[in-house]
This record gives structure tokens, C-alpha cells and sequence, in this order.
């Protein structure tokens, strides 16, 4: 008798980031040392740390903007590979960011920046849309609940609309994680309630969550794991309860602060 157990049963995926002793150098400044991060399938998580800390820089290392230092001792897997087509690579890790949005300067309307996931493009140009990507547009749209601007210009819309628009064009590949760097950076109160049950909506749906924020608001419930960058090193990472206290944020930012925790959200006042 076969009694060979099918392979996806027993073979569990591999993490979405297994990195060691990662060093990134930009000029001769040293912006990531030696860092080490294993980040699970699925797993949610907020990066946080002071301006300059290394945190854009580990996003950029990510998605291989930046390269480590070639050594040893180093690991630099993602989904358990190191050697990535650049293009491929990028669609399983949909990646929202401030630069990204900025490059969306033409004419192009909401359902179009969706579309244009698909090619990695900004904007259509002579691609070949087929009944299959308008429908996942379709359900994209629905999902973020923003088809009531899909026919709006991105350059009409607020920075909050339009970074939804950003996240639907980044799931276009169903990603295996969303990687946010600073999403909420000039949103209103309004932009920022819609945005972060947006966030939810994909953390609870199973697509992992990767976000550099300054806001400690922004750490949604569903983000159970902070991770604190300095220097370009991790200086602290676990549960969120043990890592958002007085003690260590004020800390990280070198000032008194309070931290307050209601309903799964994180406040910090006082400083
Ligand atoms: N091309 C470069 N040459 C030299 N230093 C650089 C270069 N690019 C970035 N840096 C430096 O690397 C460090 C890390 O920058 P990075 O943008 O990763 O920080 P960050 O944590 O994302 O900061 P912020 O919160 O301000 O966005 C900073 O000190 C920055 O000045």
C-alpha cells in the first residue's frame, strides 16, 4: 500500500523572511548591521523606530532595492529562496508607499492604477486587459469598498483614497504579505478609520501584514508582533503588550511618554 502522505500536508511553508546577519551599506554608512529577522507565513507585524533607524531600508532590502553585504555567515531568504527574479518577486509582496504614490502623476483613474498591477506598470498603455483582470479589479474594488471612485483620477483623490487604490493594485497578485511603509502619512481622521479597517479586512482575510509606522494607532489589533529598529539593528521584538510600554518606547525615541491600551488599540500621549 502507498502510504505517502501528500507533500502539501506535511510540508509546512517556509517563513516569509528568514534573514542573518543582514549588513546594508549606502555610501559608507552602515544602514542596516548585522540585523536578523524571521518573519512567519501570514504573519502580521509593525516595524517602529526613530527617523533614520534603517526601517525604509530594510523594506528596500526586502524587495531588493538594496543588496547585503555577501558574506558567510549570511542568510537572506525569502519564502525560502535566495535568488529572486527582481519582477516576480515583487508581485508576491505587494508594497505600498509613499514614493509609489507619488509616481502616479498622468491622468490615470482609480480602476486603471488597479489594473495596472497586473503589469507592474503606472498606468495603461498598450496592455492587453483581459476579462480576467477586469473581474478581479472587480472584486478588488468591492473588497476595499471603493468602487464608487474607481473612475476618479488618482490625482484628484486624497492621499487616504488613494493609497486604497495603491493597496487594491497590490493585491491584484494576491500577495503573500502587503509590506506598508508609513501608509497613514497625511491622512484625516476619516481617511484614517477607513484605511485601518481596510487593514483588517486583509489581516483578517490571511494575506500577512508588514508595516513601518510611526503612529502606534496604526498597529491594528490583528498585528500582534512589534519589532523596534535602531541604528539599523532589531533592539527589541515580541508580543505587542511586552514591547509597547512606557519604558521601552520612550526609550526608542529618547523622551517620557505614556502608552495607553483600549480594545486592542495602542495610544501614546505625553510627550
Ligand atoms: N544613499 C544614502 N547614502 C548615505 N546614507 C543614506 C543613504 N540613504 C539613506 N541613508 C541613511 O540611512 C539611514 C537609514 O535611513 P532609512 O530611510 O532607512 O531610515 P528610516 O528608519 O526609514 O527613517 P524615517 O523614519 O525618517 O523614514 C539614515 O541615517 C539615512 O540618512
Amino acid at each position: 500500500m502507498n502510504e505517502q502522505v501528500p507533500p502539501d500536508a506535511t510540508t509546512p511553508s517556509p517563513p516569509l523572511l528568514d534573514f542573518a546577519n543582514i549588513t546594508v551599506m549606502r555610501g559608507d554608512k552602515k544602514v542596516l548591521d548585522s540585523l536578523s529577522l524571521t518573519v512567519g507565513a501570514g504573519e502580521h507585524l509593525a516595524l517602529l523606530g526613530p527617523n533614520g533607524a534603517g526601517k525604509s531600508s530594510l523594506i528596500k532590502t526586502i524587495t531588493r532595492e538594496h543588496y547585503p553585504l555577501a558574506h558567510a555567515d549570511r542568510r537572506f531568504l525569502i519564502m525560502g529562496k535566495e535568488v529572486w527574479e527582481v519582477g516576480a518577486l515583487r508581485s508576491m509582496l505587494g508594497i505600498v508607499s509613499n514614493e509609489l504614490q507619488f509616481t502616479f502623476t498622468r491622468e490615470i483613474t482609480g480602476r486603471e492604477a488597479v489594473l495596472s498591477g497586473f503589469f507592474s506598470s503606472v498606468g495603461l498603455f498598450r496592455h492587453e486587459v483581459t476579462a480576467t483582470m477586469e473581474e478581479k479589479t472587480d472584486e478588488i474594488l468591492r473588497f476595499l469598498e471603493i468602487e464608487h471612485l474607481a473612475d476618479r483620477s488618482m490625482r484628484e483623490m486624497s492621499s487616504g483614497e488613494g493609497r486604497r487604490f495603491l493597496i487594491g493594485r497590490a493585491l491584484v497578485h494576491d500577495p503573500a504579505a502587503l509590506i506598508l511603509d508609513e501608509p497613514t502619512n497625511s491622512m484625516d481622521l476619516h481617511a484614517l478609520h477607513h484605511f485601518r479597517s481596510t487593514l483588517q479586512k486583509i489581516a483578517r482575510s490571511g494575506t500577512g501584514v508588514i508595516m513601518v509606522t510611526h503612529n502606534l494607532h496604526d498597529i491594528i489589533p490583528e498585528i500582534s508582533r512589534v519589532v523596534l529598529v535602531k541604528e539599523g539593528r532589531i533592539c527589541a521584538d515580541g508580543p505587542k503588550e511586552e514591547i509597547l510600554t512606557d519604558t521601552i518606547i520612550g526609550g526608542l525615541f529618547d523622551v517620557p511618554v505614556h502608552i495607553r491600551e483600549e480594545g486592542g488599540w495602542y495610544y501614546a500621549s505625553g510627550y
